[in-house]
């Protein structure tokens, strides 16, 4: 039987199958989706089988065995594996890159080197000449030991490293490589009780009295009837391991290791929740979802329901119908929304029946998560990005949750949107796909709005209006301008300071959010107006206030922050601390006394900080809670009156454009924290730009009104939803060769756009057309040293743009990888800064 195998080397030369041999003994456990060990290149590398075949289509001398089988049941599934061979063609990444991309981490196995004593019978030392090679209490170490790993035996010997060298080409020692994942299952040693009672029982009777602890250790585990860890068994009956071996020697109990899981959400208590009647708007979208979901259809549906209109009710009432018909379900929400609160909500009507999946678990934790889900243990997965992974075998409904979200994007290779492999998922399994959000994203607006084929009906599934007809809260838009010409030199204007001082009269809770970007942490020399930049990047460094450290994003550059202006020596250079910090400093300033919890990128590195810190505000353990776009999403508190945007234009003015999408998104999901339940809300925006129509339309919770003018905007510009964007950007440390190649590959793209017969302005009216933009100087021109140049990709229509980028690149990536310009794809990204 031959393996085709996906070998773990992410390089474009080498992204194909290779044909392995399975070995005799292996052809029963081997299957496609298996991770194996393989020998390449004279190492034995990761690999992932993803088919198997009667022949090779290689010459069979030169066919090669599999070394290894990393785990007995296949860590992927066949669906799994197409999906990666979708992912690679769709977003230009290698196989392997998209297949790791699937697995957790604690499965990203590293190549280890052991050495042993060749005991091969027909091999002599003394032949040789090679007994004084390798001194005698290494050879009877390794001896004793079988097998050592290499870098604890040059540890051991520090000296010898040329001669182990010697041994190992001369064959007196032999070297295997075996792929070490990096963390083991957790085995604990259980005890379990005597299979046949009777004679346990009637053992009991006849014990003699010296054994008096193992008469007691048996009657314990008679009582209790059930296994338990050794450690916890003696913790409770006292004794020692030695009378539980005893018991065990005489067949009365039993004892082996037992796989351990971590659960990270052992010990607490989930209160059981029960289905809520429906509202008639959730009532009539659930209808369609669940109709939907037994037909076992592939649709994608968007339901655009307000906030605080019910949507998370919809979404487990429609799992629970998905379970029924005995299929399995993943939700996937944006990281920084996977708070309690949510896992609390599906833990509490689902039970045990959840695994949760994200990336504050340690990488042993999320593991077993995973396990849960690969051994069937659990049929609901709810996780952030990667979680679309889960490897289930019958999905019957995938839900995003604030699909809008660009945490959805993942920014490192492979570039996937997790909404697109969702959607393609789905109909690999003929599974519903539901896109909430109260701020779709235009694209999925658009895509949902489209006239249904004939027969159906329409994807896009509306909830106006909240639970139980609350209304949306008031919004005021405060035009900053004026409390400046009127004399307030605060942050604060009038009236938020007015609204704070009524919620802390009344006991109420405030949310106020900054708008981070544009916000950052920099140091400014008043005098001169010089600003500290990094030497390797293109782009100035934040100050630390913890380190009194000036730190670069990109690179890591660190160094000590100056006391004077590098360049006027001017001793007026400031430290601008995070918006954040400023804020509460003024908020102790003006309401002396109030509590306030502080929550941003500062506050919340530590595991659980996050969590701990929306704890103690839904305990009403503070007035206000301050922070960045953390605070803006998914939060459900009852005392929550007051909603402040302190300044709502800072990611207005961002060269980017998705930026007026992304303010109105913000300020219409801050604003849904507020009067959520009996308590009316309001909401006050502070602004620079009143007029704009992101703010003006967030103040009247007008989705249609915001869409209507941003539609126009972007079609006139040619960008999204109207057309398509691939980034390519290219990098290189020598200026000159980097500008002559990215030239010759924009040519080159062109010129094989031509041939297809697409290249030209979208402007155009053609169904298919593909303009190519620059190259151009990225806007972070450099960065860890190298250059870097940019071409945007815009097109329209059905054109295989991915395959004319690998054709395009083809002859710059043959070669020495050291001389080679670096290309990174980003097929629709998400920022194109
Ligand atoms: N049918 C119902 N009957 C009574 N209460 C309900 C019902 N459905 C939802 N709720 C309650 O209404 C509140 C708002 O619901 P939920 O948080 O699901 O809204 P949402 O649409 O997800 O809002 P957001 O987009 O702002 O997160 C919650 O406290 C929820 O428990
Ligand atoms: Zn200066
Ligand atoms: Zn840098």
């Amino acid at each position: 039987m031959i393996a085709k195998v996906i070998v773990d080397v992410p390089s474009r030369q080498t992204d194909r199958p290779f044909d392995y041999e399975v070995p005799k003994d292996l052809e029963s456990w081997v299957e496609v989706g298996s991770r194996v060990g393989v020998p390449f290149g004279g190492r034995v590398l990761q690999g992932f089988v993803i088919e198997l075949a009667e022949t090779a289509d290689i010459d069979p001398k030169r066919l090669k065995s599999i070394s290894e089988l990393l785990d007995p049941m296949p860590p992927l599934l066949p669906d799994l594996i197409e999906l990666a061979k979708w992912m690679s063609d769709k977003y230009c990444c290698s196989w392997t890159t998209a297949l790791q991309a699937m697995i957790p981490a604690a499965l990203k196995g590293k190549a280890e080197r052991y050495i042993s004593l060749n005991d091969d019978p027909e091999f002599s030392a003394e032949e040789y000449g090679l007994t004084a090679l390798l001194p005698e209490d290494m050879m009877d170490w390794i001896g004793k030991q079988k097998q050592v790993k290499l870098e604890t035996l040059q540890q051991r010997f520090p000296d010898y490293a040329p001669a182990i060298k010697e041994a190992l080409r001369e064959g007196l020692l032999l070297e295997q490589t075996s792929i070490r994942d990096r963390l083991a299952i957790r085995k604990v040693l259980t005890v379990f009780p005597p299979e046949d009672e009777a004679a346990a029982r009637e053992a009991l009777q006849s014990f003699p009295a010296r054994a008096g602890k193992q008469r007691e250790l048996l009657a314990f585990m008679l009582e209790r009837g059930e296994a338990m860890p050794l450690q916890a068994m003696l913790a409770e009956a006292g004794g020692s391991p030695a009378s539980v071996r005893a018991l065990v020697d005489k067949g009365l109990l039993g004892m082996h290791e037992v796989e351990q899981e971590r659960d990270p959400y052992a010990g607490r208590n989930f209160q059981r929740t029960e289905p809520l009647p429906l509202m008639p708007g959730q009532q009539t979208v659930y209808e369609r979802i669940a109709a939907t979901v037994s037909r076992g259809e592939s649709q994608a549906l968007l339901l655009h329901g307000v906030t605080g209109s019910g949507k998370t009710e919809v979404y487990m009432q429609s799992i629970q119908h998905c379970l029924e018909l005995g299929k399995q379900a993943i939700v996937l929400v944006p990281e920084i929304s996977l708070t309690p609160q949510m896992v609390e909500r599906f833990k509490g009507r689902f039970g045990d029946a959840v695994a949760v999946l994200h990336s504050r678990l340690s990488n042993g934790e999320r593991y077993d998560e995973w396990r849960k889900i690969r051994s069937r243990r659990v049929e609901v997965a709810i996780g952030a990005r990667s979680a679309i992974f889960a490897p289930f075998e019958r999905i019957g409904l995938i839900i995003i949750d604030e699909e809008h979200e660009s945490s959805y994007k993942q920014e490192e290779s492979p570039k996937y949107h997790a909404r697109d492999v969702a959607v393609r998922r789905a109909r690999q399994h003929g599974a519903a796909v539901v896109l909430g959000s109260a701020t779709p994203s235009l694209e999925s607006f658009a895509a949902a709005s489209r006239q249904p084929a004939p027969g159906k009906e329409s994807a896009l599934l509306p909830m106006p209006e909240r639970v139980g007809s609350r209304p949306m809260p008031p919004v005021q838009v405060i035009d900053m301008r004026s409390e400046l010409q009127d004399g307030n030199r605060s942050m604060f204007s009038r009236r938020l300071h007015a609204a704070l001082i009524e919620r802390l009269e009344r006991g109420e809770q405030s949310v106020l959010l900054l708008n981070r970007r544009g916000y950052s942490t920099f140091v400014m020399c008043r005098s001169c107006g010089y600003t500290a930049a990094c030497p390797h990047c293109d782009i100035s460094l934040t100050y630390h206030q913890k380190s009194r450290a000036l730190r670069c994003h990109y690179c890591g550059h660190a160094e000590l922050a100056p006391k004077e202006c590098p360049s006027c020596s001017s001793e007026h250079i400031r430290y601008f601390g995070t918006g954040t910090q400023r804020v509460e400093e003024e908020l102790a300033k003006l309401f002396p006394g109030i509590r306030v919890i502080r929550m941003d990128v500062d506050t919340t590195t530590e595991k659980h900080s996050h969590e701990k810190l929306l704890k103690q505000f839904g305990e009403r353990k503070a007035d206000v809670l301050l922070g960045t776009q953390m605070v803006a999403k998914g939060l459900d508190f009852p005392f929550v009156t007051l909603v402040g945007v302190i300044a709502a234009d800072t990611s207005l003015n961002l060269p980017d454009f998705r930026s007026a999408e992304r303010t109105f998104q913000l300020l219409t999901q801050v604003a849904g924290r507020a009067g959520r339940h009996h308590l009316p809300g309001e909401v006050v925006i502070q602004t620079y730009s009143p007029e704009h129509y992101a703010i003006v339309t967030a103040q009247q919770h007008d989705y249609a009104a915001f869409v209507r003018e941003e539609l126009k905007h972007r079609g006139v510009m040619g960008y999204p939803p109207f057309c398509r964007l691939v980034l390519v950007t290219m990098s290189h440390e020598q200026l000159p060769l980097l500008s002559s190649v990215s030239e010759q590959f924009a040519e080159r793209l062109r010129g094989l756009a031509a041939d297809e017969g697409v290249l030209g302005p979208l402007e155009g009216g053609l169904p298919r057309a593909m303009d190519i933009l620059g190259p151009v100087a990225s806007p972070i021109s450099r960065m860890k040293d190298r250059y870097r140049f940019q071409c945007v990709i815009k097109y329209r229509g059905n054109i295989d743009v991915p395959a004319l980028l690998r054709q395009a690149m083809a002859p710059f990536i043959e070669g020495s990888p050291l001389k080679l310009v670096q290309f990174s794809i980003d097929v629709d990204p998400q920022v194109i800064l």
